[in-house]
């Protein structure tokens, strides 16, 4: 029984220690599962801390990055609307009152925006707050009285500043206060309408919109557009129509009234009626804007939606006043004179010249355009006016004016000034501005000592003549209109050229006054048909002594424009050149008789700064190929170009030598500037003499003569200087030459050997030698081959070295005179008491006696400068 026990108290126990052994098993892993779980816990807690943390600091980063990016895209926005506003309110329409002064508009312009205050947005710079006003809305204000005057009193004056004077009317109608709100205004001359006035106000304003919408014609939609397409004053002006009314007034007005009212709301605008209204009620349209002014000065209205507007100060009353009264003043003076603007057509380039040239100068005292025509009739005008009475100003408003109607196919300018100065530089291309007018072929400026130049001019433009006389022939064309309907594709345009003090031309009765009248005569005569004009300026015409006995001359300049105190333009009958106020002219095309004239006030067209505005916009659409033209400036020295000179192109001993080279002496005074050049060919006399004092000039002739015969064959060449002040020049013609001796007062010889190829002898102060060789080689050698190209100082020292008084000149064939009268080169010269010549400065006088009836003027090249 006791085993019994035992065993089950054993197997108890073993089962026990089992059940314990499993249970402590289970609880093992139980335990190390809690422990694992916990741990999982743990990385997910820290994983969800970290992820917080960074979550956070990439919702930071991403909050600060939008922040950035808002702040500088709005910065940026507002900068670019701020640009807009700055441009959409300029001047008197935008400036912050303690800088505003009035600004008159471009013409053209449509009128901007009106700045009333400005709108803070976000952390950005305040940025003007604007609203629209003429040729866009009615305004409607309300809010509190004071505040809503003070904004309605800044925007009149915005208004009124930045409009011409007498461009808007103003009507008031006040009944509370009698016009006392407005106060300031008064200067202006507002209409005030009384109390009782607003029925009669409301009947005006809607007759007026019906003859403005007549006047439109159905042609355009608004007076806007009809004052857009019209250049010149505004064909009405606005009518600013300010109601102050209040409730009073409201319940008052007439069912009519309020109907009247409706019209003018919805038809006003377009028609360049505007009412400005606090108090009364307005039918909703379109053309309404309605402010309205809450406290603390701000405001909100249509066009700026929910923006808030912080309110400018009302203009100080000073200011306002200020303004009124100079503004005033103008109006009484009139409208001032059209600026050279004004003169411009709205599109450039686009006339026609087939039938002639027609173009605005200015304006008469209504405001309209005097146009002044140039074709068959009148083909040729004659402009005159003491000095200072403003012909250049004249000439540069009419060549603008022609200018930016006519493209370069359909007109050609010459331009010659006479008058000391530079005035027709303006259009050739200078150091510092490279723009040149396209429509100019030639300008002459400083040419007051130059009238060879003038002449040359004339012949060109004679040549010119007869191109066109002949063309017109081979069409069988009557005139210009006729000749560019046969030949459309020639290139025919009208030929405008402009000659400013052109009595300087035929001062004086010499050779080249009476040239340069016969070509003016038949220029006159026979380019009315050919497309060419001639315009004339001058001080006194009928002090001109070679007009004199040539009255058929002057009887062609049928348009006659005389400036203030002009002598002999019009008619003698015809005093109203006397009467003119200054910066006017009378402008007659029927040879100055009374009865056809027309004043004209003339814009100021001297700026430059304006003019080169308008010059660059026109050279940058010049055609392609349209050339630059030629300026001549006859206080500019001509550089010997270097083709014509031996540096890099050295001609071989056995090259061919042409039958005679050409010695080139200076530049001619002709349109193309062309060298001078003196042929050596192998004949008796073939040599040069270069006459005169003046050892520079004398330098570069001979300098010029031998470097461009060196440039042109082989050549040897003897360099002989006499005089050491030559010396200098002398030796640095003799480094340069290819081959060359030298000799000086040691050395000096004349029978020097003749060669197998042109053999030039340049001889510096020749007269110094006093050898007979020298005689021998002036006849002789040429023959041979061997021609002096001698500068001597005197004409007399030269006979002397020919033999003489009595002795014959037939060795100088050729000489360039510089410092020597007239009267002394009559021994060298063909006709008795030599040519007409007053010597002056950098000009020559060449003869060949084998090419020239009368002697050329040269300018010397200056050859040296580079080398000093
Ligand atoms: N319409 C104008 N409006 C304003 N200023 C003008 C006007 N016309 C001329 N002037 C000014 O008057 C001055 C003289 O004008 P301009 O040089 O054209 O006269 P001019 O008759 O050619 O004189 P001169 O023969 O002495 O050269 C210039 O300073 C010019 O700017």
């Amino acid at each position: 029984m006791g085993s019994n026990r035992n065993a089950l108290v054993a197997a108890v126990r073993q089962e026990l220690a089992e059940a314990r052994g499993s249970a402590r098993a289970v609880l093992a892993a139980a335990e190390s599962a809690r422990g694992e779980a916990q741990g999982r816990r743990r990385l997910v807690r820290d994983a969800y801390a970290t992820c917080l943390t960074q979550l956070a600091a990439a919702r930071e980063a991403a909050r600060d990055d939008i922040q950035r990016r808002f702040r500088s895209e709005a910065t940026q926005l507002a900068g670019h609307l701020r640009g807009l506003a700055t441009s959409s309110a300029t001047g008197a329409a935008g400036a912050p009152w303690r800088l505003w002064s009035p600004s008159e508009p471009d013409p053209g312009a449509r009128p901007g925006l009106l700045r009333i205050g400005a709108i803070t947005f976000e952390e950005t710079a305040a940025l003007p707050g604007l609203i629209p006003l003429l040729d866009a809305v009615h305004l409607h204000v309300s809010g509190p009285s004071p505040q809503v005057d003070d904004l309605i009193t800044g925007v009149l004056l915005r208004a009124l500043g930045s409009t011409r004077p007498g461009d808007v009317q103003l009507t008031v109608y006040d009944p509370e206060n009698l016009g006392g709100t407005l106060a300031p205004f008064a200067p202006l001359n507002p209409t005030f309408v009384g109390p009782g006035g607003l029925g009669s106000l409301l009947d005006d304003l809607a007759d007026h919109i019906c003859r403005v919408n007549e006047s439109l014609g159905g042609q355009y939609p608004s007076l806007a557009e009809l004052a857009a397409a019209r250049p010149g004053p505004r064909p009405e002006p606005w009518r600013l129509v300010v109601l102050l009314a209040d409730r009073a007034t409201t319940v008052e007005m007439t069912t009519g009234q309020r109907a009247q009212l409706g019209r003018i709301v919805r038809t006003g605008v377009a028609c360049g009626v505007h009412l400005v209204v606090r108090g009364l009620e307005l039918d909703d349209d379109p053309t309404v804007e309605r402010i309205t002014v809450h406290r603390d000065q701000l405001a909100t209205c249509d066009s700026l939606g929910h923006l808030e507007i912080r309110l400018d100060p009302p203009p100080p009353p000073d200011r306002i006043a200020a303004f009124c009264r100079t503004t005033a003043e103008r109006l009484r003076a009139g409208p001032g004179p059209a600026s050279l603007a004004d003169l411009e057509p709205a599109k450039h380039w686009t006339e026609s010249s087939v039938h002639g040239l027609i173009a605005p100068i200015g304006d008469s005292t209504d405001g309209t355009l005097v146009e002044v025509p140039l074709g068959d009739d009148p083909p040729h005008a004659l402009i005159g006016g003491p000095s200072g009475s403003g012909k250049t100003n004249l000439i540069y408003a009419w060549l603008g004016s022609l200018a930016t109607r006519y493209g370069p196919e359909e007109l050609a300018l010459y331009l010659l000034d006479f008058k000391e100065g530079v005035s027709f530089a303006r259009y050739a291309p200078g150091p510092r501005d490279p723009s040149w007018l396209p429509q100019v072929r030639l300008a002459g400026i400083n040419v007051n000592g130059d009238r060879e130049f003038g002449l040359a001019m004339l012949r060109h433009l004679s040549e010119e003549l007869r191109t066109r006389a002949q063309a017109a022939k081979r069409y069988d064309a009557g005139k210009l209109a006729e000749l560019r309907t046969e030949d459309p594709a020639g290139h025919w345009p009208r030929i405008v050229a402009v000659i400013d003090e052109f009595q300087v031309l035929l001062a004086g009765r010499d050779a080249v006054a009476d040239e340069a009248v016969d070509l003016l005569e038949d220029l006159a005569r026979r380019g009315r048909s050919q497309g060419i004009h001639l315009v004339l300026a001058s001080q006194d015409v009928a002090g001109i002594q070679a007009l004199w006995g040539r009255p058929g001359l002057i009887a062609q300049f049928t348009l006659r424009i005389a400036l203030p105190k002009a002598r002999r333009i019009l008619a003698d009958d015809n005093l109203a050149a006397a009467v003119i106020p200054r910066f006017h002219a009378v402008v007659n095309t029927e040879s100055g008789m009374s009865g056809a004239n027309r004043i004209v006030r003339l814009p100021d067209a001297g700026d430059r700064a304006v003019w080169r505005t308008l010059q660059r916009k026109l050279w940058r659409t010049r055609p392609a190929g349209c050339a630059e033209p030629r300026l001549f400036d006859g206080d500019a020295v001509p550089r010997l170009p270097a083709a014509l000179r031996p540096a890099g192109r050295v001609p071989s001993a056995d090259a061919p030598v042409g039958s005679s080279p050409g010695a080139v002496l200076g530049e001619r005074i002709d349109v193309a500037a062309h060298p001078a050049r003196l042929r050596l060919g192998r004949m008796p006399g073939r040599n040069l003499a270069v006459l005169g004092t003046r050892a520079d000039e004398a330098c570069d002739v001979l300098a010029a003569a031998a470097l461009s015969l060196a440039a042109q064959g082989p050549a040897h060449f003897s360099v002989i200087c006499l005089d050491p002040a030559a010396g200098p020049a002398a030796a640095r013609l003799f480094a340069e030459l290819p081959s060359a001796d030298w000799y000086d007062t040691s050395d000096a010889r004349f029978d020097l050997a003749h060669l197998d190829i042109p053999h030039y002898v340049v001889g510096y102060a020749l007269d110094a030698a006093r050898d007979p060789a020298l005689k021998k080689l002036l006849t002789e050698g040429p023959e041979q081959r061997t021609h002096v190209l001698g500068w001597w100082r005197s004409v007399a020292r030269l006979r002397d070295d020919l033999g003489g008084v009595g002795a014959r000149c037939d060795p100088i064939g050729a000489w360039v005179a510089l410092d020597v009268h007239g009267a002394d080169l009559a021994p060298l010269y063909p006709q008795p008491g030599g040519p007409v010549w007053y010597p002056r400065s950098r000009r020559a006088l060449f003869f060949d006696r084998s090419v020239h009836r009368t002697p050329e003027v040269i300018i010397p090249y200056e050859v040296n400068s580079d080398h000093t």
